[in-house]
């Protein structure tokens, strides 16, 4: 029943129940999702579909050009020849068809040379939409030879449009054979096909004088020039056997080509006269198409350039990484003292680091601030700066006071790390009179820490936890001193805030005023280490990473590998590798990092009696020692410096290869060796060895570029020397190397769990340095360790 009458039989009805009635009889739903009425909806839908067709033009459209490009490219890059007896579907360009069109045309002399492929019978249709006339050839020629040059190559571009069009009237006007289309006419047609710098011609041979022939020359580079070119292209091309020429026609037709000068041709015969192009083997395509296609040397010049330009944004890229440690900005731009410029200067130092300059202005402006930056691109002058600036304007505010405070507290993990910030700092101080630095390390006497507190005058301290520890435990009054503090500076903040110095840190700032401000910096900053940071850092701290979101933490220059070998092979291979580096390095300067003080004296040991030309520096050597070496390696050539950690924060210059033994902590560790070398922007080279048991640990450093280095050669008699060299050393060396070896792996979680393997390895490592059977611990060591009950563990009565 219809709704109109329901409505006019129940004209009582209400306009609510009209609606209701409607919805029961109509013919489904009347509202649609959205609230849309019917020609809502259906006005919607067209509009999409008037969409989603306009989608798939300019899909077609884009696939096209894509094409096109390809082409260009492959015709940049010369890739294999295709074969010319498969099918071709690509794009057939003007000139081409030009000569498909001929070629047909003279093997078969036939009358109409249309066939389907070549489009319509008629030239293109008129903007106004009417079919034009079709083109006369000659018209068209004779036209162009009244133009002058520039619009020639215009009417050149608008023929090629038609090119495809005038199949036909080609077919038809340029006669039924060749030769009936007279010397002019074949003449026009060879300046056509010159103008549009076709890449077929036809030629005349102009030396073939009996019989001229008719053919089309393949020239890949251009317009057939005559000479040598022409010679070769005949030679290439088969000759043609038909379609002779009258004398006539001949003479005639040579007059025209020497007007045309350089354009000389010569008959060659062509594939054509064999048949081979009677397949149509290219797909014509459409003619807007071939119009773009005309704009071939436009496009393949925009392509060079882009490509061009693209190798020099590479060179460029490469050049700043290079040059990337040093920013553009001067330190006599920057706010900080004219004196400390002036030291700078003198230093050598004119322009800032790529962190000096990132961190200065945040620093200067009294904010807390956490810095990671990579190692060796001047992390100390970032934080010296504003160090100096701090003291410089707390001194200029005070009055004289009994008990001078202490305006900077500079904390390092190591004594040779603290003793170089020092001593860098007295250079930056150099023109600064009444302010000096004072450093508090382990290893030297307290009473003479005491002594300079008290007479030398001392703003900046910079100092190990350790140390600074003693002295604010034995009320030396330093406690006093540092109540006047205003910046605490934490250089390799990620150790000095790990577990082996927690609670020394945290005695420390409990004894620190807690209004200040507080910098730390470090090459490494993993999250745990982030999150703990608010020991020492206000909540509102900046935070500044100069390598940015997932930039690598160690340096693009330095090439990193690893080996992994048993235990009885480590000696060898570093010895190995130590002979053929510093033979291949003329200016070598090695650092070999071992995993203790202990392990570090008996390598030592080892390559001294080797010849080898070594030093070393580790926690065990009186400092004045270490101090005494690491200088001599700062300063020379040709050196290998064997060490433990305490040399992982030190700046070394020009150190060209760095070599880790055994596992590090962790990766951090990894990554502060490693940047011993490739410092300030130069190359050099890392190499991890590990015993199979340790491979866990390249997981850690999965993301870092590290490779596998094949296993050198090892030699038997390196080998039996390495064995002759070990008994000459004390065995009570080799006992402390295993002791403090158990020691170390015992403290690393991951390896300590397991007590019956780490007892297991350190027997490996037992043999591989020529103990016959492994020392035994005393008690009170193997109880602490928690190795009292282990099997292979022997305890000391
Ligand atoms: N502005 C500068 N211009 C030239 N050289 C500089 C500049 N700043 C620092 N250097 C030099 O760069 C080298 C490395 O500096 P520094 O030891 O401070 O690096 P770092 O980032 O602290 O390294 P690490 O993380 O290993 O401790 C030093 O030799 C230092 O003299």
């Amino acid at each position: 029943m219809h709704f109109s009458s329901i409505f006019l039989h129940n004209p009582s009805k209400t306009l609510d129940h009209r609606l209701i009635s409607l919805r029961w009889m109509g013919g489904g739903p009347r509202t649609f999702p959205g609230g849309l009425n019917k020609w809502q909806w259906k006005r919607m839908h067209e509009k999409k579909a008037r969409e989603k067709e306009k989608r798939l033009l300019d899909q077609e459209k884009q696939v096209y050009q894509a094409r096109v490009r390809s082409q260009i490219r492959s015709k940049l890059e010369p890739s294999e020849k295709p074969d010319k007896n498969q099918p071709n579907y690509e794009p057939l360009s003007p000139q081409d068809h030009v000569k498909a069109l001929a070629d047909r045309f003279m093997k078969e002399g036939a009358e109409d040379l249309w066939n389907e492929a070549d489009g319509p019978l008629k030239n293109r249709a008129t903007k106004s939409g009417k079919i034009g006339k079709p083109i006369d050839l000659e018209k068209l020629s004779k036209e162009k030879y009244t133009r002058n040059a520039s619009s020639s190559l215009a009417e050149a571009r608008h023929f090629s449009t038609y090119t495809s069009d005038f199949g036909n009237d080609y077919s038809r006007k340029m006669c039924s054979g060749f030769d009936l289309l007279g010397s002019s006419r074949r003449g026009i047609l060879m300046d056509v096909c010159n103008v549009l710098n076709l890449r077929r011609h036809y030629c005349v041979d102009a030396m073939t004088t009996n019989s001229k022939r008719l053919s089309f020359a393949r020239n890949e580079s251009g317009l057939v020039s005559g000479g040598e070119s022409d010679s070769k292209l005949s030679s290439k091309w088969p000759r043609f056997s038909g379609g002779e020429l009258d004398s006539s026609d001949d003479d005639e037709e040579k007059g025209e080509l020497e007007n045309r000068g350089n354009d000389t041709m010569k008959i060659v015969t062509s594939n054509a006269a064999l048949g081979k192009y009677d397949t149509k083997t290219k797909k014509r395509v459409p003619l807007k198409f071939l119009e773009d296609e005309d704009d071939l040397s436009q496009q393949v010049e925009a392509i060079r350039k882009d490509v061009s330009e693209r190798s020099m944004q590479e060179d460029e890229r490469e050049m700043t990484e290079e040059e990337s440690v040093l920013s553009t900005k001067r330190f006599d731009e920057c706010d900080v003292s004219p004196f400390t410029v002036r030291a700078l200067t003198e230093a050598g130092y004119v322009q800032m680091t790529s962190v000096q300059e990132a961190t200065l202005s945040a620093c200067l402006e009294g904010k807390d601030v956490m810095v990671k930056a990579r190692a060796g691109t001047g992390k100390s002058i970032a934080f010296l700066l504003p160090a100096i600036e701090t003291v410089l304007k707390a001194s200029s505010g005070s009055t004289v006071e009994r008990v001078p405070p202490i305006y900077v507290l500079i904390l390092c993990p190591t004594r040779e790390l603290a003793s170089q910030i020092s001593a860098e700092a007295n250079v930056l101080l150099k023109h600064h009179d009444g302010i000096g630095v004072q450093s508090l390390v382990g290893g030297t006497r307290f009473k003479v820490d005491q002594r300079h507190l008290e007479s030398d005058p001392c703003q900046i301290i910079v100092a190990t936890p350790g140390r600074l520890l003693d002295h604010i435990e034995n009320k030396s009054g330093i406690s006093v001193r540092l109540m006047g503090l205003h910046m605490l500076i934490l250089d390799e903040a990620d150790r000095l805030l790990d577990l082996g110095f927690r609670k020394d840190m945290e005695k420390i700032v409990d004894c620190l005023p807690r209004k200040r401000q507080s910098l730390l910096f470090s090459a490494t900053l993993p999250k745990e280490v982030r999150r703990i940071s608010q020991l020492v850092l206000k909540r509102e701290h900046i935070y500044i990473d100069t390598l940015g979101l997932g930039g690598l933490e160690t340096h693009s220059k330095v090439k990193q590998f690893y080996h992994v070998a048993p235990h009885d092979q480590h000696l060898q291979i570093v010895h190995n590798l130590l002979k053929t580096h510093t033979s291949q390095v003329p200016e070598y300067k090695v650092i070999v990092f071992c995993a203790t003080a202990m392990m570090t004296s008996l390598m030592f040991s080892l390559f001294r009696e080797m010849k080898l030309n070594v030093r070393e520096v580790h926690s065990k050597k009186p400092q004045l020692y270490c101090t005494r070496i690491s200088q001599e390696f700062k300063e020379s050539k040709e050196l290998i410096l064997i060490t433990s950690d305490v040399s992982r924060g030190m700046n070394y210059p020009d150190v060209t290869l760095v070599v880790q033994v055994g596992i590090p902590l962790d990766r951090g560790q990894y990554i502060h060796r490693l940047g011993r070398t490739g410092r300030q922007g130069k190359e050099g080279e890392g190499f991890l060895l590990l015993a199979p048991w340790e491979q866990y640990f390249l997981d850690e450093i999965k993301d870092l570029p590290l490779e596998k280095c094949p296993l050198s050669y090892l030699e038997h008699d390196t080998q039996v020397k390495i064995g002759e060299c070990m008994e000459k050393i004390d065995t009570s060396v080799k006992e402390s190397a295993y002791h403090s070896w158990l020691g170390y792996y015992n403290s690393i979680s991951s390896i300590g769990r397991d007590k019956t393997s780490l007892v297991e390895y350190a027997n490996q490592f037992a043999v591989s340095i020529g103990l016959e059977k492994p020392p035994a611990l005393f008690r009170k060591t193997a109880l602490k360790m928690g190795l009292k009950d282990i099997p292979g563990i022997r305890i000391r009565k």
